[in-house]
């Protein structure tokens, strides 16, 4: 085993990436009541939602009323996607602090996802950030298909390490690395982090890693050997990329956490409280969760 960080930081993408693909519009105080028990819970980053157009993911379109509405806590992050100015300029009014902007790895995937090429996606960026940075809005970047692609296939080390340098090199301070499909395993995880890592700091780095393969904690601990230190999952296993066909839900953030405190690595989460917000969504979404620890530890 390598040497593991002492700490590691979670963004809960749960009430985002999490419920951003389900078919039932979920009711904005379920998002709400969601988001402020894992708030409770201690999850130092909440990606809350996305102001993306509503007519692409129609789930999202109550972004602004789930921003005002939730308690912030201090010391909690609560970063949203913003895809475009319109998307970063109803963010900001809505009282957004930090946003996200997501590229990919993959031209035919940037294509179906946001209906431009990978150059257009940095241009809009581009004025993203020069907004962000006279507003002091400090600024996430998402690397999509990192270790493979619905449309395209193989995704080269090369090309997941050129975007996120680019996204780097803009102000994006912290690059969050996509398994989008789920479809990697450890190899494919340690070649593209050392071809990363040659550009971006990785104290700079997070991983995000779907679950559809089983291979996400597996993945997970692999990027957590090489150092990285910041790690995307979704409480009760929620999720999926609805421009991503076949993608299944991230990495669950009780198994996460189950992990990580095996390992001696703190996270500052109470597990307890995760597996109540876990449950309370699961009945919302009158579904079983996808976490193996929740699973375990169900009482019924
Ligand atoms: C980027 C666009 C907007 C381009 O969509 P477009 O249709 O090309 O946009 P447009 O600029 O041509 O404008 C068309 C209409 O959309 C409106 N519009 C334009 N922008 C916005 C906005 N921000 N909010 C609300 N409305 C908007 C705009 O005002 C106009 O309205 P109209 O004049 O027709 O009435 C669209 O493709 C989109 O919203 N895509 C988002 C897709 C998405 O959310 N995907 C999931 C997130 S990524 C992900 O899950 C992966 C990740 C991050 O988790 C990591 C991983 O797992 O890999």
């Amino acid at each position: 085993m390598g040497t593991f960080p002492k700490r590691v930081k979670i963004v809960e993408v749960g009430p985002r990436d999490g419920l951003q693909n389900e078919k039932n519009i979920v009711p904005t105080p379920v998002k709400i009541k969601l988001i402020d028990m894992l708030s409770e819970a201690g999850l130092p980053v909440i990606e809350a939602t996305s102001f993306v157009s509503p007519k692409w993911v129609p789930q999202m379109a109550d972004h602004s009323e789930v921003l005002k509405g939730i308690q912030k806590f201090p010391g909690i992050n609560y970063p949203v996607l913003t895809p475009n100015m319109k998307g970063f300029q109803e963010a900001v009014s809505a009282g957004a602090k930090e946003v996200s902007i997501f590229g990919a790895a993959s031209e035919l995937f940037t294509r179906k996802n946001v209906n431009c090429s990978i150059d257009e996606s940095f241009q809009r960026f581009d004025g993203i950030m020069q907004a962000a940075q006279a507003a002091s809005i400090p600024v996430r970047g998402y690397v999509s298909c990192a270790l493979g692609c619905p449309y395209e296939g193989k995704v080269s080390p090369a090309k997941v390490a050129e975007v996120a340098k680019k996204l780097y090199s803009m102000g994006c301070y912290e690059i969050s690395l996509g398994d989008t499909i789920g479809v990697g395993t450890p190899g494919l995880m340690k070649d593209m982090l050392t071809a990363v890592m040659r550009e971006v700091p990785v104290a700079a780095l997070a991983v995000h890693c779907h679950d559809t393969y089983g291979q996400a904690l597996a993945n997970t601990l692999v990027a957590l050997q090489m150092g990285v230190s910041v790690v995307d999952s979704s409480v009760a296993g929620l999720g999926g990329c609805p421009y991503a066909k076949g993608a299944s839900g991230n990495l669950a953030t009780e198994d996460l956490v189950y992990m990580l405190t095996g390992l001696g690595i703190q996270t500052g989460v109470n597990l307890q409280k995760l597996l109540e917000a876990g449950d309370f969504i699961c009945q919302a979404l009158n579904r079983k969760t996808s976490s193996k620890v929740a699973q375990a530890t169900c009482k019924l």
